[in-house]
């Protein structure tokens, strides 16, 4: 059987893991996340990837196949890289951009496989278009003082309260919330990778 870890705090990700029905454990990444690239793909691949090196340089010496799984949310609107938010009035500010718009959410994805004493790197991401409904100040206001937005990507959560303002999505739902799982399992099966027993 093959050691899966989540390399990830996230209750979304560990929640739509575990419907998956993957067996894994969690080790969360430790440390700043740094974005070094302004181009949306890019950067979240290289933040996923970052999380999953410094899990697997925690375990150190570990069994062969084992999978460490890192991974990064970010919203793009208007060619800006919007992360979690720094206050409420950050998220305020941030909700009053995206509604009555459409944005981008861009999940990058990190496997690292222990494959013959190696670390083997397979990285990608997936991206969704959200589009919001009109949204009043005294409505942003009442949900950001429900401090949902604090620990996530462009200060919402489609899966929360904040989904009575979302008119539409294009591409996948479970991306948007943290993980895009159905990417996760066709890429690896492309490998020849089961996530599950
Ligand atoms: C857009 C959106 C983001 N999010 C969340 C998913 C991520 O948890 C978070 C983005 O922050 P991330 O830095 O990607 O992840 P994290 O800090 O929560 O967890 P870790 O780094 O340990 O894996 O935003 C939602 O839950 N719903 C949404 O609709």
């Amino acid at each position: 059987m093959r050691k899966i870890i989540l390399a990830s705090a996230s209750p979304r990700r560990r929640e739509l893991l575990t419907q998956a029905g993957v067996t894994f454990s969690i080790i969360p990444a430790h440390g700043e996340e740094k974005r070094t690239s302004d181009e949306p793909g890019e950067a979240v691949q290289k933040l996923a990837f970052d999380k999953a090196v410094s899990v697997a340089e925690e375990l150190g010496e570990c069994e062969e196949k084992t999978l460490v799984i890192g991974s990064d949310t970010v919203v793009v609107f208007q060619n800006s890289i919007l992360g979690k938010p720094a206050d409420e009035e950050d998220a305020v500010h941030t909700l009053q951009r995206l509604q009555d718009n459409t944005h981008q959410v861009y999940t990058g994805v990190a496997v690292l496989e222990k494959k013959q004493g190696q670390w083997i790197e397979h990285t990608f991401y997936e991206k969704t278009d959200v589009k919001f409904y009109p949204v009043s100040e005294n409505e942003i206001r009442a949900y950001v003082s429900t401090g949902e937005p604090m620990d996530k990507a462009g200060s919402y959560g489609i899966q929360g309260r904040w989904g009575i303002y979302v008119k539409g999505i294009c591409g996948d739902y479970n991306n948007v919330v943290g993980l895009p799982v159905a990417r996760l399992f066709h890429e690896m099966k492309k490998l020849g990778i089961s996530l599950v027993d």
